[in-house]
């Protein structure tokens, strides 16, 4: 595999479809276009010709073609677009008469968005929204995933960045002043206003986790007493028949689990086995799983029938007590919330009640932070922030507290991918040092 070969592969899925989307990337796209598609076209314009298998001249189909050379295209090489028809055998056709041409290959997996990465094209922080907005299932997490690959989190980080940078040089002049045995006042009062204030714009990030909990979604564990409903609400809520419904106890023994969308926030909703003291060793299993998952789960529903005889809830995080069989005119008054899986009666609440918990954990897509990679690399800065502020409070020595910042700006810069730190910092300093 080389980097300097050009790629390409279908970027619009597989399978049968009307029209077939194949992307080319790197030095031969010109030459590609000349040979199958009878000349290149003007850039970024679309037009329609008759692609030819590049040995035989045969017709290979009618394609759309579009010709974008680099640097300003998606990956800042040369790039071609082929929009062919759908079918099995045109695109096998088409690719296999790629694949013939010398240093032409098949990509490899997000070798595109990796060549954009490589040309300066997009940051990392970039990339990872470009890969969430591909797996974004539900609204809130498309609304994430674009915003970050718009930027938002590059810019901040990038802003935070040249803050630290600028703390840096003002240490470095603070260095050269202490040469002569003077180090302004004011000097290190700024330099320790800012560097609280980093810390605190650190903090204030670092306490939101909705950005990286959206990605994940809510956990939602649906416990209780065997026969107590669990999997009925379990599928009237996934509005499909998933789990096996009985009036036999103990039906349920593995989790059943199922995705929801609700109001644009991703939620998993999980059966279990009913919570007993039971003698067979698969239900022990069973309760086993159900209590673990229940420890794990963001929100547990602790369902209760009507007849009672439940014992103590699951260890939990979060517990909402919910009567079931509410048709069955049994009132019972030391739950949240009472609902009927059977007539649909208390159920726009309980919905209600878990849109709430998924708005409150997962936000609506406005963190700052998607991810745990992020997370930790801010945390590092903050360290490295908090340390310098202390050497500074206790006037310790600049030369350990710039080593303390230059830290914070490259763990900074790891989130936008900027690892050319040192060069930047030898730039900055060579026109900024006093009486150097
Ligand atoms: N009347 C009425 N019956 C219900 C309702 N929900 C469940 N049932 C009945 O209660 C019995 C047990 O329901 P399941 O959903 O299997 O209960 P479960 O909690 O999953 O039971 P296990 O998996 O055995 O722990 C079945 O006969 C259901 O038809 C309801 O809202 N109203
Ligand atoms: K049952
Ligand atoms: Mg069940």
């Amino acid at each position: 595999m080389h980097s300097d070969d050009t790629i390409f592969a279908t970027a619009s899925g597989h399978g049968r479809s009307a029209v077939c989307l194949i992307r080319i990337s790197g030095g031969k796209s010109r030459f590609i276009l000349e040979t199958m598609a009878g000349g290149v076209p003007a850039a970024r314009r679309a037009v329609v010709r008759t692609l030819k298998d590049p040995a035989s001249g045969e017709p290979l189909d009618q394609a759309l073609v579009l010709w974008m050379p680099g640097p300003q295209s998606f990956t800042g090489e040369d790039q071609a677009e082929l929009h062919i028809h759908g079918g099995l055998a045109t695109r096998t056709a088409v690719l296999r008469a790629l694949g013939s041409l010398d240093r032409c290959r098949a990509a490899e997996a997000g070798e595109f968005t990796r060549r954009a990465f490589l040309n300066g094209r997009m940051d990392l922080s970039r990339v990872e929204g470009l890969a969430d907005l591909i797996d974004a299932e539900t609204e809130a997490q498309r609304r994430q995933a674009l915003v970050q690959l718009g930027g938002r989190l590059s810019n901040i980080a990038e802003t935070w960045r040249e803050e630290i940078l600028g703390v840096l040089a003002l240490l470095e002049a603070c260095l050269d002043f202490s040469d002569e045995g003077d180090v302004p006042a004011d000097l290190e009062t700024e330099i320790t206003g800012r560097l609280a204030r980093l810390r605190d714009d650190f903090h204030r990030v670092l306490e939101n986790r909705s950005g990286e909990r959206l990605r994940e979604g809510l956990t939602v564990v649906l416990a209780g007493p065997p026969n107590a409903g669990k999997s009925t609400l379990l599928n009237a809520l996934a509005q499909r028949d998933v789990a096996i419904v009985s009036p036999i106890a103990g039906t349920t023994r593995d989790l059943i689990e199922v995705h929801c969308d609700l109001g644009g926030l991703p939620v998993a909703i999980v059966d279990t086995a009913g919570l007993r003291e039971s003698e067979d060793l698969i239900e022990q299993e069973g309760v086993a799983r159900a209590r673990a998952r229940a420890r794990d789960a963001d929100v547990v529903l602790w369902l209760v029938p009507p007849e009672g005889g439940e014992g103590e809830p699951p260890q939990a995080r979060r517990l909402i007590r919910v009567a079931t069989k509410a048709d069955l005119n049994q009132v019972r008054d030391d739950v949240d919330l009472s609902l009927s899986a059977a007539t649909g009666e208390g159920m726009p609440a309980l919905i209600h009640a878990l849109e709430a918990e998924a708005q409150a954990m997962l936000g609506q897509g406005d963190a700052v932070l998607t991810r745990e990679r992020h997370r930790k690399a801010l945390e590092r800065a903050g360290e490295s922030v908090s340390r310098a502020l202390e050497m500074m409070i206790v006037s310790g020595p600049l030369e350990l507290i710039a080593e303390e910042v230059r830290l914070a700006a490259r763990a900074v810069g790891e989130i936008t991918g900027r690892v050319d730190v040192e060069y930047v910092l030898d730039r900055l300093f060579s026109s900024f040092c006093i009486g150097k």
